[in-house]
């Protein structure tokens, strides 16, 4: 179990250090739970904001795994490996976008009191 857990904490590593999408990710987050500790809004936005956000760094962390496998399986160019890392990446778009729709609905929610 705790060996389990230092080799994910290991992939958290390599993928902050070689994904800068991962990073602004991460740095994207921060900033949206400073805006929140400065709106408090009621406690269940927490939940699914931060469900949200946890969803958002997994999705990363599976897109650098897979371009990572990508670039050790092919090195090479090839439209195909092209094709699959374009709808990798677009998995963790629609994920952030979904992120980014709920921070807005939750800074409206708070904003007007509910
Ligand atoms: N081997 C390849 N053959 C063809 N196209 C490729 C190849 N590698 C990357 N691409 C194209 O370049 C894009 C960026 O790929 P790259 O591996 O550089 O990811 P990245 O810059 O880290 O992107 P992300 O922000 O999604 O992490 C891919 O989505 C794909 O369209």
């Amino acid at each position: 179990m705790i060996r389990r857990a230092g080799y994910s904490l290991a992939g958290l590593r390599a993928a902050w250090r070689s994904e800068r999408s991962f990073r602004d990710h991460l740095a994207a987050s921060g900033l949206l739970l400073a805006c929140m500790a400065a709106l408090q809004p009621a406690g269940w936005w927490w939940a699914v904001i931060v469900l949200a956000i946890a969803c958002g760094w997994a999705f990363e962390a599976m897109n650098a795994a897979f371009e990572a496998l990508c670039d050790c399986v092919h090195p090479g160019r090839s439209p195909v490996i092209g094709r699959a890392k374009d709808m990798a990446s677009a998995a963790a778009f629609i994920v952030n976008c979904a992120t980014a729709v709920l921070a807005m609905a939750m800074a409206l929610s708070a904003v007007a009191g509910l």
